[in-house]
């Protein structure tokens, strides 16, 4: 499985991410989460070798990504923020089937293995449309179908329900539960701590380039939102988490000490 061990990197001296661990799991969704400029897309980037670490290594059942060339893509997909891989004159027959060539598939057998989510994301109907006259949520939802034609065993997600409406964002990471149940595993960041309740599986911190704290959801609520489990509670531990001011306001309040907790290393068994 995909497993990022003590990457690191800078852009023009300045450190994005510094010594980040992190390994998927079959069937789980982990969450990535952090305030802006956090280091979370350099994170997910460098997990689909977008982005080459200055140290440390990405892996996939043990071989450097580096090293796997176009095979990777066989193996994992990513649908990146704003980075639709659609063909804006084309229509949206002719974006996937053109997709489908890129992994070796015959028009026939893109429109098979397409189907059955073309229909769950209501898509059939715009395909015969030129891409380019979508709306954003809709061709965000090609770029999910596209994603999976290869039958990646990895989804790398990043801020992919933006700008989706209700239903469209409903729809869209239903699909990708469903993938995840059949044994996916999927990184995912998004600022929408909606989307993330209840959803995620697995949650990573990261503050300043560093995973401050990784390891399964409910440990995390129960140890960041004091076992709260009504709806809004990730984003109340999140903004006590990531506003210093009012953490150390609350934690005053409480009679405890105003600094945070050490980071912490990934374990899954924290
Ligand atoms: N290509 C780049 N060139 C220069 N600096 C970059 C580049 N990509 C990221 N950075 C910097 O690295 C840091 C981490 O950025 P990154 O986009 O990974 O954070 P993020 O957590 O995804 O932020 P956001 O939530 O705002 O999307 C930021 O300071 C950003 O300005």
């Amino acid at each position: 499985m995909l497993r990022l061990e003590h990457v690191t990197k800078s852009f023009a001296g300045t450190r994005a991410v510094s010594d980040v661990s992190l390994e998927l799991t079959p069937g789980r969704v982990l969450a990535l989460v952090g305030p802006n400029g956090a280091g979370k897309s350099t994170t997910l980037r460098m997990a689909c070798g977008l982005v080459t670490p200055d140290r440390g290594s990405v892996s996939f059942d043990g071989v450097p990504i580096g090293s796997m060339g176009g095979r990777l893509y066989r193996h994992l997909s990513a649908v990146l923020e704003d980075s639709s891989l659609a063909y804006m004159s084309l229509r949206g027959w002719a974006n996937l089937e053109y997709q489908g060539a890129l992994y070796g598939l015959t028009r026939r057998r893109t429109r098979e293995r397409s189907a059955a989510m073309l229909d769950r994301l209501d898509l059939r109907r715009h395909m015969d449309k030129r891409v380019g006259d979508w709306s954003r949520g809709t061709q965000q939802k090609l770029a999910l179908v596209t994603a999976l034609l290869p039958g990646p065993q990895v989804l790398l997600l990043d801020e992919s329900t933006l700008g989706l409406d209700v239903v469209a964002k409903r729809d869209f990471l239903a699909e990708v539960r469903r993938l995840a149940d059949r044994g996916m595993a999927v990184l995912m960041t998004s600022h929408q701590s909606e989307v993330i309740e209840g959803f995620a599986d697995d949650i990573a911190l990261l503050e300043h380039g560093t995973v401050r704290w990784a390891g399964d959801y409910a440990t995390f609520m129960d140890r960041f939102a004091g076992g709260d489990a009504t709806p809004g509670a990730l984003e109340r531990a999140l903004l006590r988490l990531f506003d210093d001011g009012a953490d150390k306001e609350e934690r005053r309040e409480r009679g405890e000490s105003p600094e945070r907790e050490e980071a912490t290393t990934w374990n899954r068994g924290d």
